[in-house]
């Protein structure tokens, strides 16, 4: 997979080289391309942002740069263009396991205000184009978004993670939230691990392990448990 990342504060994307992410990187796994928006403008003061139409606080940043830019990173390669705007649809698991299926990624991280809306609107005709949200809160840019979602999609890539398993038990795979983990020592604090996980027996750990995760679900997150499909819950689970 290659990604390309299109902004004005490169170095807020550095935390992409490190450790994981890095590695991957290093293993020829991902290429990644950082590039900065300002190498497109052609004015003294690398303008990147204008007054908004219609009047209104701060700032959007302008479709020509935009243009020039993403003209530039995508060429002639089809690409996922996709842009974080609290405005987006939900970028979730889901999302995220679509997308690392992608041969190519190219995100558009917008400031002040947003990007003006042409620019989305321009590249639809080319490809698809998403704008995305990683949740309910409001951002000060797409950076930290980026950072969100490159993490969650290329963790799906094969070969990046040691244990593929991993990705096949996280929260969210199956539908629910993960359950407690316990290591050593098996008392901390006066206070123990559950017994269970001790046991050997490997059913009762899966037994345990499902209900304490359909516990959590049903406190933290009843949403998802409404969301699983008809046939997501056995006997055993019903009868939790
Ligand atoms: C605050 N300021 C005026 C209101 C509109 C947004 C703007 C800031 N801003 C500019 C570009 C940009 C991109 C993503 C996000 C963002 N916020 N929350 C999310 N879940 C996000 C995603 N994904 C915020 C952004």
């Amino acid at each position: 997979m290659r990604i390309d990342v299109v902004t004005i504060f490169p170095g807020y994307l550095a935390p992409l080289r490190e450790a994981l992410l890095g590695r991957a990187i290093e293993a020829g796994l991902v290429e990644l391309g950082v590039h900065d928006l300002r190498d497109w403008t052609h004015d003294v003061h690398q303008a990147v942002d204008d007054s908004p139409y219609g009047g209104g606080p701060g700032m959007v940043m302008r479709p020509q740069v935009w243009g020039e830019a993403l003209d530039a990173v995508l060429g002639e390669e089809p690409a996922r263009l996709v842009v974080p705007t609290p405005a987006g649809r939900p970028f979730t698991q889901a999302t995220a396991q679509a997308w690392a299926a992608e041969e190519r990624l190219v995100f558009a991280c917008g400031r002040y205000e947003g990007i003006d809306q042409r620019v989305v609107d321009a590249y639809a005709d080319r490809g698809p184009v998403d704008e995305v949200s990683i949740g309910d809160y409001v951002l000060v840019g797409g950076e930290v978004a980026v950072l969100v979602m490159v993490e969650a999609v290329v963790r799906l890539l094969p070969g990046v993670l040691g244990n593929p398993v991993s990705a096949q038990e996280d929260s969210f795979s199956d539908g629910l939230l993960e359950g407690p983990a316990y290591t050593r020592p098996v008392s901390w604090r006066g206070l123990d691990v559950p017994d269970v996980l001790r046991s050997g027996n490997h059913a009762a750990i899966a037994r345990w392990r499902r209900d304490r995760a359909l516990e959590r679900t049903a406190a933290r997150r009843p949403d998802l448990l409404d969301a699983l499909p008809p046939d997501a819950l056995d006997r055993a689970d019903r009868a939790f």
